[in-house]
């Protein structure tokens, strides 16, 4: 018998999920199949609920959500032999698009059934876990006010990156070294990403592979107004690097210190996360992660 875990984020996405054991088994028959689905009550939940069926021995565990409720099953189960699937009800659900694990329910639930598996790269910042991005300054920002619309639709995202360029200027003064060669004051964009789709297939690393052990990095130093839009529009037709200030280039691992500021405004995979260190390691974990796919 395999022992499939589903656990689901019952409000990622539209929030209008029904996983019950008698649908489920239309896909999994119930002699070669042990269904178990957790549905997850608050924020960080979903980690308990994967320790559980770890300790349980389950041989599947699945991410029922988006790249919130992802990161933290994955981030359990980095390191062990357990593949992770996905089924994406999220709202953005930049991983499953770079997997091209259909958004269609049942489409995703036969690629769990076809187990097959690969292993992908896993970011980290300071030893959290990111497996599609992570950012700060601008994208932060996003997330931030995203989340405090209480709506996790592309119409709420949208009028999130419009209320952050109008945020952008009240923001305190930020001085950022990277890797001590590069000195950026109020930088508008630092974003470092695994994957290349960031949600709802926009992208601003669309060369970035999940298997090269590399992180893609975009560097946007203090701008204008008018070149935050033309970057908006630089990012809309994924050539980020078509703005002449924007720096984009891929390694293994940087370093961010914070020189003025007072803390580090971030975003991982989606979901805010300040973090008051004054320095970042950030890297890449090879092929560290099995997936279904
Ligand atoms: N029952 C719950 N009530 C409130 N928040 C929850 C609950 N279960 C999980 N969460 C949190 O909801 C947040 C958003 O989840 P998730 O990322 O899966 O969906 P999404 O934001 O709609 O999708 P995406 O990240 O792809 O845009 C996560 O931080 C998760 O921890």
């Amino acid at each position: 018998m395999i022992d499939i875990h589903f656990i689901v984020n019952p409000i990622a996405g539209s929030g209008d999920h029904s996983f019950s054991e008698p649908f489920l088994q239309d896909y999994f028959e119930a002699d070669r199949y042990n269904i178990t689905i957790k549905s997850s009550g608050y924020k960080g939940h979903a980690i308990d609920l994967t320790k559980e069926s770890i300790n349980q021995q389950a041989d599947i565990i699945v991410a029922c959500g988006g790249d919130g409720t992802i990161n933290e099953v994955a981030s359990t189960l980095v390191g062990t032999t357990i593949p992770l699937g996905i089924v994406p009800i999220g709202s953005g659900n930049g991983l499953a698009c770079h997997l091209n694990i259909p958004l269609n329910l049942k489409k995703a639930l036969y690629i769990i059934k076809n187990n097959k598996r690969t292993a992908i790269d896993v970011g980290s910042v300071n030893k959290r876990y990111f497996f599609s991005n992570t950012g700060f300054a601008f994208t932060a920002n996003v997330i931030e006010n995203y989340e405090a619309s209480q709506t996790r639709t592309l119409l709420c995202y949208i009028k999130a990156c419009l209320k952050s360029f109008q945020d952008y200027s009240k923001k305190e003064k930020t001085v950022i070294s990277i890797d001590d060669n590069i000195e950026i004051v109020n930088p508008f964009l630092i974003f470092i990403s695994n994957s290349n789709v960031m949600g709802y297939k926009m992208s601003l690393t669309p060369k970035a592979s999940l298997t090269d052990g590399l992180l893609d990095v975009v560097l946007v130093p203090r701008i204008s107004r008018l070149r935050m839009l033309v970057f908006g529009f630089c990012m809309l037709i994924r050539k980020p690097e078509l703005l002449k200030e924007v720096k984009c280039y891929q390694t293994s691992k940087l370093t961010l210190l914070r020189k003025k500021g007072t803390s580090f405004e971030s975003q991982i995979d989606g979901e805010i996360s300040k973090i008051d260190a004054k320095k970042l390691s950030i890297s890449v974990e090879r092929e560290s992660l099995n997936i279904l796919v």
